[in-house]
């Protein structure tokens, strides 16, 4: 199995491209990224991030060749294609602030990746987040099944992790679903989020739960406020689970922005809902029952997605 990881001389990138390669199921990892010229010298990201992380493999016990370049050539047969190529935001900024200059990083990655991989799965993880897996996906010309964007299990990672502080639980047992758009107006499902199978409603406080679901959906940027970046190790850490559930074909059930075509009354939008991933790529879209008030707040999630898809197709038009 060959999995290509494009930005990967990035932090996200690299990230992921270790990750799957401790996890060892895969023979190869593809690291692609640009050079980079600084005065008269020219710096290769990918080549010296894959040296570096392949030089762990006698530590940390694992056989996945790491293989850095910048020649897309070296991605040919690529059983899966994880895009991290772009910008990331700084303090101040939107996600959206993003659209224009990741747009075009997206797309001229993918119809490199798909040149040389015609088969391949993609993952987008570049921002803004559903609305580069929409590009990538148009411009691959693929079946939906098999492009799909990465931030619902970021997103639920976060939740979990705040959830589990709280309760002072492990975050292993907690369970969560979460919906909508890679933006502040993401949907978090205290509904659907359980401690080993109890509603976690029972065991908090509404107003702390309301807190932490409002922590969570700021939570990229409470990290670009710590950074002066946005995060990646567990954006990396999301995109390898997504990646192994495809390879070794797990059936895992996972929130990913994936095309709607009518799903939860959504047409034409790719936005975070919770599917079954496997070989292949997406086997099902699941719709689960949401209340009114769920339902108001995926709908304003949807307005907020199709308006920056929208402010895309005016700059395609431009
Ligand atoms: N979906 C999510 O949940 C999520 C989480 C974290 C970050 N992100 C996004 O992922 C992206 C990468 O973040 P990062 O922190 O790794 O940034 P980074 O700057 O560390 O890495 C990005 C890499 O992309 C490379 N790149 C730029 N143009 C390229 C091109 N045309 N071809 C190949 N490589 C190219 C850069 O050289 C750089 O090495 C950002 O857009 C960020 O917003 C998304
Ligand atoms: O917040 C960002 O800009 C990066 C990413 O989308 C995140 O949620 O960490």
């Amino acid at each position: 199995m060959k999995v290509t990881v494009v930005g990967a001389g990035g932090n996200v990138g690299s990230t992921v491209a270790l990750a799957i390669a401790e996890r060892d199921y895969a023979k190869e990892v593809v690291m692609v990224d640009i050079e980079k010229e600084e005065g008269d010298k020219t710096f290769y990201p990918s080549k010296g991030r894959a040296l570096d992380q392949w030089e762990t493999a006698p530590i940390l016990g694992f056989d996945t060749r790491l293989v850095g370049t910048v020649n897309y050539e070296d991605t040919k047969g690529s059983d899966v294609c994880v895009i991290t190529a772009g910008v990331p935001r700084k303090p101040g900024m939107s996600r959206d602030d993003l659209l224009e200059i990741n747009s075009n990083i997206v797309r001229t990655v993918t119809e490199e990746l798909v040149k040389y991989s015609p088969d391949t799965i993609i993952v987008v993880v570049s921002n803004p987040l559903d609305v580069m897996t929409y590009v990538a996906h148009a411009t691959s010309g693929f079946d939906s099944s098999r492009v799909m964007g990465m931030a619902g299990i970021l997103d639920t990672a976060r939740f979990r992790a705040f959830l589990a502080e709280e309760l002072n639980v492990s975050p292993k047992d907690i369970q969560s679903l979460l919906m909508g758009g890679h933006g502040d107006t993401m949907v978090p499902l205290p509904r659907y989020t359980t401690v080993s199978g109890i509603p976690v409603t029972q065991l908090i406080d509404s107003d702390k739960l309301d807190a932490i679901v409002d922590r969570t959906k700021k939570g990229g940027g409470e990290l670009v406020g710590l950074m002066g970046t946005s995060a990646w190790y567990a954006p990396g850490a999301a995109a390898a689970q997504m990646v192994e559930a495809i390879i070794l074909d797990q059936n895992r059930i996972f929130p990913c922005a994936v095309q709607l075509n009518g799903e939860y009354g959504i047409n034409d939008l790719f936005l975070g809902v919770p599917v079954k991933l496997g070989k292949g790529g997406i086997k099902e879209i699941i719709e689960v029952d949401l209340d009114d008030s769920e339902t108001e707040l995926l709908r304003a999630s949807e307005k907020a997605v199709r308006s920056t898809l929208e402010d895309f197709k005016k700059l395609m038009d431009k």
